[in-house]
C-alpha cells in the first residue's frame, strides 16, 4: 500500500539535486519518478518546515562569518548561533540538502553529480590510481548544504585515544582523549545505549542521532559468518575502547532509517533562529585583512556578482582539508614561496596545505557467481520503507559492515588498529520498474560486490598548493601515496585477510566467489595473490578514502585553540585541523574539533 502526499503544515519544496539523473540511475524511468514523488510526500522524510532557506542578500556587517556549510561549519555555525546576541552568516558555495539524500540506499547516488559534489581529483601519479589513468585518483568532496558528510557512508568512529595522544604528541596541547570527551558527548546522540552499546562509552543527549540501520541483506549475515568462520573477531561496538579491533555493523549518522547531515543536525530555519543567516551559492574567494587582522570576505554570488561581507569578531574557515588551503593562500596565508611567484600580497608566511594525510588502500572486486541476480529496490523496498523506514532502502547494503585490524606493524599495546574494512553492494538504488525479480542488467557475470583493504595512519605524507590565483580553480592534491614502503606492505596485509574472507568455504558454497576476471586483468602477469600482483592490484586499483586531513593542522597552521597562527580574529575548523589521521572513519573526530571551535570561540568573545 502507497500512502497519499501527507499534509505537512509547511509546502514541501522540491529543490536541489535530483535522484533521476544521478550516475548510479541515469535517464528518468518512471518508478524513479514515482518515487521520489512518494518520498517527498512522507512529512517525516522531507520535513518541510525545518527547511533551510538561503537569504537573498547578506547584510553588511556579522559578528561571525562561516565559510563552508560541511560537517564542521555547520556545527561551527549552529552553536555561534545559539548565542541569541551573535549575529552569524554562513557562507556556503554549494545548494540546498537534495532530499534524495537522506534515504540511506542512495548514498552513492550524488557522487559524481555537478551539483553536490566538487569531483576533486589528484595530481595523477603512475605510483596509485592507475586505473584513473590521466585523470588522477577521484575524491568526491561534498558541494551543498552538510557538505561531505551529504556523500559519506555515515559510519560512526570517534578514534581511539591513542589518536589523540598523537595529536598532543604532535603539537595539539589541550586535545587528550579526556580533555575532548566532553565535546564527543555534546555531538554524540546515540539512540542505542543499552542496546548495544554502553552508555559509559556513549552519550545519548548530543545534537547528532547515531544508530546502526534497521535493516541487514541476508547476504551481509552470511558474510559475517564467513569472517567468523576466518577466525576474525566480530565485535558489537567499534568505539567500545575494551574492542578496537573485530568486524562490526557499523554506528552510522542515522537516524531510524534516515541520514542525517551535521546541517540538518544543528541548523535551525530562519523562524526559529532568526540571528543566523544562511547563504548558498556564495564562493568565498577570500578572507579580507586590515594589516593582520581579518576583517570579512569576499564571495562570488549565483548571479557572479562579487560581494563582501565584514566581521565585527571572526572569520572562521570550514571549506574542507582540500579547499581551506586554497581560500588561505588566495588571501595571503600560506608559504611565501608559493604566493609571491603568483603575485599575491604575504598576510602571513604559515605552512598552509604543506601537510596532507589520507587513509589509503586498494579495492578487490568480486563476482557472486552463485547469486540471485535481481535489483533489491522494487515496489516492495519502497512501500517498506514509506510505511516502516524499513528494509533494503533503509541501509547501505554490504557497506554498514567494516572492520579494523592490527597489522604487523602496530603497536597493539596503543589499542590503535591500523587497517580498515570495507564492503560494498547489495543495495537498493536503482531500478527501471519496480518489478519485483527484474534483472539487474549490468552485472550478466554474476553479483558484483567489492572489499576494500585499508592503511589506517599512513605514514606517507602529501601536499595541497596552488598554481592560480583564480578562486574557481581547484587547488592541486598532490597525495604522494606508497611514497613510504610500509604502507605498501601494510595494506598487502589487508589484502591477505581480504582474501580468507571470500576464500572462506560459507563463501564458497553459498555464492561460489571469484575475483572479477575484468578487474584483475591488468595484473594477470603475475601469479594471484603472489606479492608482485597485489603490488600491482595495489598501484592499479588504489583506494584513496575520502579522509583528506592535517592541510591546516594545529601546531602547525593554527595554534590548539584553532587560530591561525600570525594574524588575528582568523580560525580553521574543519578536517584539515587535525594534525594526524584518526584510526577511523574521521567525521566523529571533526565533529569534536568544530565544537570545540565553537567553544573556544565563544570563550573569547563573552
Ligand atoms: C564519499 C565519502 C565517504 C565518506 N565516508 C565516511 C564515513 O562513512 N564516515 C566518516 O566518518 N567519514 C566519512 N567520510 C569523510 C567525512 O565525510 C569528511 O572527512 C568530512 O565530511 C569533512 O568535513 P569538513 O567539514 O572538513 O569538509 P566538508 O564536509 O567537505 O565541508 C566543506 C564545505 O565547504 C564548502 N566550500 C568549499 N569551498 C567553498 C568556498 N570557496 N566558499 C564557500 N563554501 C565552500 C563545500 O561546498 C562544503 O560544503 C567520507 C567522505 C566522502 C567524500
Amino acid at each position: 500500500m502507497i500512502l497519499a502526499q501527507q499534509d505537512c503544515g509547511c509546502q514541501t519544496v522540491v529543490e536541489g539535486a535530483s535522484i533521476l539523473n544521478s550516475t548510479a540511475c541515469s535517464g528518468t524511468y518512471l518508478f524513479m519518478v514515482l518515487l521520489q514523488g512518494y518520498l517527498w510526500g512522507r512529512c517525516e522524510i522531507a520535513t518541510p518546515c525545518k527547511r533551510i532557506e538561503s537569504i537573498d542578500e547578506t547584510e553588511s556587517e556579522y559578528d561571525f562569518i562561516v565559510v563552508g556549510a560541511g560537517s564542521s561549519g555547520s556545527i561551527v555555525a549552529g552553536r555561534l548561533s545559539e548565542n541569541t546576541t551573535y549575529k552569524v552568516l554562513l557562507l556556503e558555495a554549494g545548494g540546498p540538502e537534495p532530499l534524495g539524500a537522506r534515504v540511506p540506499s542512495f548514498y552513492k547516488t550524488f557522487w559524481g553529480h555537478d551539483e553536490v559534489d566538487w569531483q576533486g581529483r589528484a595530481v595523477p601519479d603512475p605510483n596509485f590510481c592507475r586505473d584513473q589513468g590521466e585523470l588522477g585518483c577521484q575524491w568526491p568532496l561534498g558541494k551543498s548544504l552538510g557538505g561531505s558528510s551529504l556523500l559519506n557512508g555515515m559510519m560512526y568512529h570517534k578514534g581511539h585515544a591513542a589518536d589523540y595522544e598523537t595529536w598532543v604528541e604532535e603539537g595539539a596541547e589541550g586535545w587528550s582523549w579526556d580533555e575532548v570527551k566532553p565535546f564527543m558527548d555534546l555531538a554524540e546522540g546515540n539512540r542505542q545505549v543499552g542496546s548495544l552499546v554502553e552508555g559509559k562509552y556513549h552519550s545519548e543527549t548530543g545534537r547528532m542521532p547515531i544508530q546502526t540501520f534497521n535493516y541487514q541483506p541476508p547476504q551481509l549475515r552470511d558474510l559475517i559468518e564467513a569472517i567468523n568462520q576466518t577466525g576474525l573477531p566480530i565485535i558489537t561496538d567499534m568505539n567500545n575502547p575494551n574492542t578496537p579491533d573485530g568486524f562490526v555493523v557499523a554506528q552510522t549518522f542515522n537516524d531510524n532509517g534516515q541520514r542525517y547531515t551535521t546541517a540538518r543536525a544543528y541548523l535551525a530555519p530562519k523562524s526559529e533562529r532568526p540571528n543566523l543567516s544562511v547563504k548558498l551559492y556564495a564562493h568565498v574567494t577570500k578572507v579580507l585583512f586590515d594589516g593582520k587582522k581579518a576583517v570579512g570576505v569576499e564571495y562570488v554570488d549565483k548571479n557572479g556578482n562579487t560581494k563582501t561581507v565584514k566581521t565585527t569578531k571572526e572569520v572562521i574557515v570550514s571549506a574542507g582539508p582540500l579547499t581551506s588551503p586554497k581560500i588561505l593562500m588566495h588571501s595571503g596565508v600560506g608559504p611565501k614561496e608559493v604566493l609571491e611567484p603568483l603575485g599575491i600580497p604575504v598576510v602571513a608566511d604559515v605552512p598552509v596545505g604543506k601537510r596532507l594525510r589520507n587513509h589509503c588502500g586498494a579495492t578487490l572486486n568480486f563476482l557472486l557467481k552463485k547469486s540471485n541476480n535481481t535489483q533489491s529496490l522494487d515496489w516492495s523496498a519502497l512501500t517498506d520503507y514509506l510505511l516502516e523506514l524499513d528494509g533494503p532502502m533503509s541501509s547501505t547494503g554490504l557497506t554498514q559492515l567494516t572492520g579494523l585490524l592490527y597489522s604487523s606493524y602496530a603497536d597493539k599495546s596503543r589499542k590503535q588498529p591500523d587497517l580498515q574494512f570495507f564492503f560494498n553492494g547489495l543495495y537498493a538504488d536503482c531500478s527501471k520498474t519496480g518489478v519485483i525479480g527484474e534483472p539487474a542488467e549490468d552485472c550478466s557475470d554474476g553479483y558484483k560486490i567489492s572489499a576494500n583493504a585499508v592503511a589506517l595512519l599512513p605514514r606517507s605524507v602529501g601536499h595541497v598548493t596552488i598554481n592560480s590565483t583564480d578562486p574557481f580553480k581547484s587547488a592541486l592534491f598532490y597525495p604522494n601515496f606508497f611514497s613510504h614502503p610500509d604502507d605498501m606492505n601494510i595494506v598487502m596485509e589487508g589484502v591477505d585477510y581480504l582474501r580468507k574472507i571470500f576464500e572462506s568455504q560459507v563463501l564458497q558454497e553459498k555464492y561460489k566467489v571469484e575475483l572479477d576476471p575484468e578487474y584483475t586483468q591488468e595484473c594477470d602477469d603475475y601469479k594471484a595473490w603472489s606479492r608482485d600482483w597485489k603490488e600491482c592490484m595495489i598501484r592499479l586499483h588504489t583506494d584513496p578514502q575520502n579522509h583528506q586531513l592535517a592541510t591546516n593542522a594545529i601546531g602547525k597552521v593554527v595554534d590548539p585553540q584553532l587560530r591561525v597562527y600570525d594574524v588575528k580574529n582568523l580560525r580553521v575548523c574543519d578536517a584539515g585541523s587535525m594534525p594526524s589521521p584518526p584510526t577511523g572513519n574521521p567525521q566523529g573526530a571533526i565533529m569534536v574539533v568544530a565544537e570545540r571551535c565553537a567553544h573556544f570561540i565563544k570563550q573569547t568573545w563573552q
